[in-house]
This record gives structure tokens, C-alpha cells and sequence, in this order.
């Protein structure tokens, strides 16, 4: 299935990922691997959780999705937040927008309501995805997948940083659903080199890692 492609900013990119490197957002732990949410091991964690204290970084970030939604998704009128990461990003989009937000757990929860969206969403609405971070895109696919059940209509997966995995775009492309970020794993990977904060060591692990996430750690 073809799928829209999205259009993003090459310079926002370069300036996004220099400031994770800046705030400390990115983690090399190479001989004691990180487990991620897919159960995979990795020599890198990006924890842009971490952006939310800062007012700097998290404005960059809205704007920059802001920019996307308005170029790539004019009709939007509902953002979606993929919880927990995606909450605040889209809660600051949604207030630039002037649109209405709803968030959406990664499970209903057991109690109250049991709720697996929170906030109105009403059938037929055009809505946009914001996710923090973008692994193998299960996450994030499975909260468009929820907005579509719900009867609303996920436009597009948007986030913050992709480590660009052949597996998360040929799970958007199947769905049809498009997807995109405004930095990435190769252009942090530059940038991180340019300024010399990651070393030749780093990088060689993290080539190797590339090659093969799923055997990495094993
Ligand atoms: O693309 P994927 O392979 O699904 O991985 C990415 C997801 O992992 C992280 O969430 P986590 O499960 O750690 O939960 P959190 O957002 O509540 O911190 C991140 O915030 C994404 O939601
Ligand atoms: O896949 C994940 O769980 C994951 C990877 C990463 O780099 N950062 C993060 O917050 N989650």
C-alpha cells in the first residue's frame, strides 16, 4: 500500500538532534544494553522524555510539529498523544493549534471507566498522532489503530525522533498509515560525530547494533 509522504525540514533535523545531544537526552551504555519497550537490546537509549524540562527544546519541538501538521495535514482536528512520551508534545500542539486533544494508553485501564482513549473523539474526525520516539513503530501504530477502532481517522504517526527501522516503515506502509519524524538515528548520528561527542568506538558499536538490532546484547 502507498502511503503519503511527509515533508520535514533538514535543518530543524540537524538542530533537533543537537539539542537531545545538548540536553543529555541521549544515552551510550554499550556494554550494559538498554531493554527497550519491543524487548530489544540496545548500546543507545534517547530519552526524550527528558525535552519536557526544558521550555527551549520542547517549544522547538512543537513548532517543528506543528510546521508538519500544518503543511503535511491542513485538516487535522483532532491530536492524539501516544502515551505516556507523546502526552505533553501533543498537549503543546494541540494549544498552538487551537484544536482539541485526546490521549491514548497503551492499555484500557482496569478501573473507572475503562478508557482506552481519554477525551472526546468523535467519529469521522481527521486526527494526527504525536509520539515521542519511534522504534519498531508498535506503539505508536497501535495508538492510530485505536483512533481508527474508535471510528476517527488517524491522518498520520507523528514524533519526535525515528531510529528509521526497516520493520516500523513496512508496519506504517501495511497499514497505511504515514508516518514521520523531525530527527532521526542517522542525522543524530552526524551530528553527534561533528561535534565530537560520540567517538570512533561508539560508533563502530553502534554500526554493529544497526546491522542487527535483534541479536545485539545476546
Ligand atoms: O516504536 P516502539 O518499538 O513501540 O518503541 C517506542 C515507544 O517506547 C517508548 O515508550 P515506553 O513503552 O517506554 O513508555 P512511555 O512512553 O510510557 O515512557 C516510547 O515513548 C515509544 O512510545
Ligand atoms: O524502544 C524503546 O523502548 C525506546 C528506545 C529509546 O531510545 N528511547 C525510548 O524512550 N524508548
Amino acid at each position: 500500500m502507498s502511503t503519503k509522504t511527509i515533508v520535514t525540514n533538514p535543518q530543524l533535523a540537524e538542530q533537533v538532534a543537537a539539542a537531545l545531544l545538548h540536553i543529555q537526552a541521549v544515552a551510550l551504555r554499550p556494554n550494559q544494553p538498554f531493554t527497550w519497550t519491543s524487548g530489544l537490546k540496545s548500546p543507545i537509549y534517547c530519552d526524550n522524555r527528558i525535552t519536557i524540562s526544558y521550555p527551549e527544546v520542547r517549544e522547538l519541538i512543537a513548532d517543528g510539529l506543528v510546521a508538519l501538521i500544518r503543511e503535511n495535514f491542513p485538516d487535522a482536528e483532532v491530536i492524539a498523544g501516544a502515551a505516556t512520551g507523546g502526552i505533553p508534545h501533543a498537549a503543546w500542539v494541540a494549544q498552538k493549534l487551537n484544536l482539541p486533544m485526546v490521549y491514548v494508553r497503551d492499555k484500557a485501564k482496569g478501573h473507572g471507566k475503562e478508557n482506552l482513549i481519554e477525551g472526546y473523539i468523535q467519529p469521522g474526525q481527521k486526527t494526527v498522532v504525536i509520539e515521542d520516539l519511534i522504534s519498531t513503530g508498535g506503539s505508536s501504530l497501535k495508538v492510530a489503530l485505536a483512533v481508527n477502532d474508535a471510528g476517527a481517522q488517524a491522518l498520520g504517526v507523528l514524533g519526535i525522533f525515528s531510529y528509521q527501522f526497516e520493520k516500523a516503515s513496512e508496519a506504517f506502509a501495511g497499514a497505511g498509515i504515514p508516518f514521520e519524524t523531525l530527527t532521526n538515528y542517522s542525522i543524530l548520528i552526524d551530528v553527534a560525530l561533528k561535534q565530537g561527542s560520540i567517538q570512533q568506538a561508539d560508533l563502530e558499536a553502534l554500526k554493529a547494533w544497526r546491522l542487527n538490532p535483534s541479536e545485539f546484547g545476546k
